[in-house]
């Protein structure tokens, strides 16, 4: 089988989901947003799909250069490829297209053996408990917008909509007030008294403390009996992490946004900056690398826990020797139907049981139900 052409389709939606000055996600006023889907095709009439945007200049001069008339099953090699590639072109073939690549290939792989991804990895299970994950902070009355807010959203997840675990991504700027320590330690205290003293609760907080403020917040969470913490600080800085690791006993997640895929992965616990380690296909490069660094993960005795949602990462998860504990379901807000599937999918990539458990799908390749229609409806020339 060869690659014998990559095309990519962009189609217009109806969004109520708009992001702040800093990028952060929250909701807004229904407005007009794109989204695409790449395709793989073949010589065999097989195609591979991902949902994700290449720009066409780097998909004309870097990607189709590489990968048409390649075997699609040469799903390492053409990763190689594309990594080696970067150095020269850091600025265009950054991991996200990576990310996308790599799962076209893996879906095109599973449609043409009629296999789920989690099979053609070495399945463990099928259905992975999920946290409920919240959008960041904001000002909205009735939100996200003050401790109690977060205490009654968690409450609903866990009592009501039946989450295992809750994390609570907490106020950045530009929202007034924003960051503070004092309020965030404010907000999980909250939802600790809301949701009782056993559910797991993890904390996302801003991302720049200092080291002292993050240590304030990890002390803070010791006494809440919180489960891990989430990038508090620059993750650029790794001896900030092992400080950190040294002197809380609250368990420290990372690093989810530092490049260097595996690499960094394996210096993080090499030198003692996490105790739980953090990847997801999107920010390291796709499936090929997450799987490098689960097994890694698995080598060292810990576990990783895997950033973000979507059939990527789902798969991985139902395919992880020493698992990851939670799928990550979000981001959530009390203001969000996240049970209504996107336009163009015919059902949600990541159902979720009332016990708190998301089932991945026993499609061929990555399992998504595509509307093929509405993509074709809404197309933009
Ligand atoms: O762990 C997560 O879900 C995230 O990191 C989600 C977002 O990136 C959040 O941290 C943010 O908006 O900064």
């Amino acid at each position: 089988m060869k690659i014998v052409d990559i095309t990519v389709q962009t189609f217009r939606y109806t969004s109520n989901i708009v992001r702040d000055s800093e990028g952060h996600a929250h909701p807004g006023p229904e407005h007009e947003a794109t989204q695409s889907l790449l395709t793989i095709h073949t010589d065999e009439g097989v195609q591979g799909y991902c949902f994700g945007n290449i720009p066409r200049s780097t998909l004309e001069r870097l990607i189709k250069p590489m990968l048409v008339g390649e075997d699609p099953f040469y799903r390492e090699r053409i990763w190689q490829a594309l990594k080696e590639r970067q150095r020269l072109n850091l600025a265009t073939l950054h991991d996200k297209v990576l990310t996308v690549i790599d799962m076209a290939l893996w879906d095109l792989a599973g449609r043409a053996l009629g296999q789920p991804v989690h099979r053609l990895l070495g399945a463990m299970r099928d259905k992975v408990p999920a946290y409920a994950s919240t959008m960041c902070g904001d000002d909205l009355e009735g939100g996200l917008a003050t401790p109690e807010d977060y205490a009654r959203f968690a409450e609903w997840c866990v009592k009501e909509r039946g989450y295992p675990a809750f994390k609570l991504h907490t106020w950045q700027p530009p929202y007034p007030n924003a960051p503070s320590v004092k309020r965030d330690l404010e907000a999980c205290a909250a939802v600790r008294e809301a949701v009782g003293p056993d559910v797991p609760l993890m904390l996302d907080p801003f991302h720049y403390y200092s080291r002292e403020e993050a240590l304030q917040l990890a002390k803070g969470l010791e006494k809440l009996n919180y489960y891990w913490m989430e990038e508090p600080m620059d993750e650029h800085s790794m001896s900030s992490y092992v400080w950190l690791c040294e002197n809380t006993s609250l368990p420290i997640c990372g690093p989810e946004t530092a490049e260097g895929k595996m690499f960094t992965r394996a210096e993080w616990i090499k030198y003692g900056a996490c105790d739980l380690v953090r990847g997801g296909v999107g920010d390291v490069g796709g499936i090929t690398p997450l799987i490098k660094i689960a097994h890694l993960a698995e080598a060292f005795g810990m576990r990783m826990e895997v950033h973000g949602g979507g059939p990527g990462n789902l798969h991985v998860l139902c395919a992880m020797g020493n698992p990851g504990e939670f799928y990550e379901r979000g981001l959530l807000h009390p203001f969000i139907d996240y049970e209504q599937p996107k336009p163009w999918l015919n059902r949600l990539d990541d159902p979720m049981d009332d016990e708190g458990f998301v089932h991945v799908s026993q499609l061929p390749g990555l399992g998504q139900d595509i509307n093929f229609d509405y993509i074709q409806d809404n197309l933009v020339e």
